[in-house]
């Protein structure tokens, strides 16, 4: 964390995807206090934001009464749903990255920079993360340029596939060895959830996995802990889980100081 973020095209060593999605942006002031966060962040080290948009997916599949359902966390994507889902983001993409500024909006298809295959037919078009063009993202970054990245992937066939967002940023920071902070409406994951007294400071992978199968970690949160497991296992240096709500928390959370802290 000691890394700053160095002049144009110069090579950059450590710095930090963030994270967020629905949660961190229920309204439009949330969204632009989190973005600047993210650009206050941005002075100290390379940042890599990797967006979802659960609710602006919710509203613009409702408004075009196209149903879709969750299996296991993950949403089962018609070619129909999957439409909606790419222009949804698509949007949201643009506008995270004018919030943010100095930056650019990309998502899987640009220049191949998410790969993926299909997951398991039974969801549709839900992709498994095959491959990142890390080299994309470090050019931008040398060239201190923040890449925004929505959560959309390109088949091998060209095709678009759904992608949950956490799984996202956990393989964006693998592919970097950066680390992750995921940001969302808790401070963390606590042990006894609502109480946010039972907040972890951190969690190692065996207690992550007996949380899970003692069911104290549940529905948003198991994707969160696995994508911040997942890269941890792809050589990402730190994976976090904060609080999006409140200022001052992406900092210190990628400083260690905030938050949840999954370990190895
Ligand atoms: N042990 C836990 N600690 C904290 N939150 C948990 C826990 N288990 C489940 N959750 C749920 O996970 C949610 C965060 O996941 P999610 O709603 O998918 O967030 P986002 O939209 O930010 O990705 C929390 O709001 C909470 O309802
Ligand atoms: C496969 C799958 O479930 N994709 C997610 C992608 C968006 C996302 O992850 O958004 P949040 O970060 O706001 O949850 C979905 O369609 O909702």
């Amino acid at each position: 964390m000691s890394t700053r973020v160095p002049g144009a095209r110069a090579p950059y060593t450590l710095g930090v995807i963030v994270k967020y999605g629905g949660n961190a942006m229920k309204s439009l002031e949330l969204r632009r206090a989190v973005a600047a966060e993210i650009a206050a962040l941005r002075a100290e080290v390379p940042v890599v934001v990797v967006h979802g948009g659960g609710p602006v997916i919710e509203r613009e599949l409702a408004a075009r009464g196209v149903t879709s359902e969750f299996r296991g966390g993950l949403r089962v994507t018609t070619p129909a749903a999957m439409d909606v889902v790419e222009m949804a983001l698509c949007q949201l993409n643009k506008q995270l990255s004018q919030d943010v500024g100095g930056a650019v909006g990309l998502m899987g298809r640009d220049s191949d920079l998410l790969r993926a295959e299909l997951l398991d037919p039974e969801l549709g078009r839900v992709g498994r993360v095959t491959g990142v063009n890390a080299d994309l993202l470090r050019t931008l970054l040398g060239a201190g340029i923040t890449p925004v990245l929505g959560c959309v992937a390109v088949s091998p066939d060209g095709d678009a596939l759904n992608v949950n967002a956490d799984t996202v940023a956990g393989a964006v920071a693998g592919a970097l060895n950066d680390g992750v902070v995921f940001l969302t409406d808790v401070d963390g994951v606590y042990r006894a959830y609502p109480d946010p007294d039972s907040r972890a400071a951190t969690l190692t992978r065996a207690e992550v996995e007996g949380g899970v199968a003692q069911g104290w970690i549940a529905g948003g949160m198991i994707p969160k802990v696995r994508a911040a497991l997942d890269a941890l296992d792809r050589g990402a240096p730190f994976a976090v889980i904060a609080s999006g709500m409140q200022a001052g928390v992406l900092a210190a959370a990628a400083r260690g100081e905030a938050g949840t802290r999954i370990t190895p």
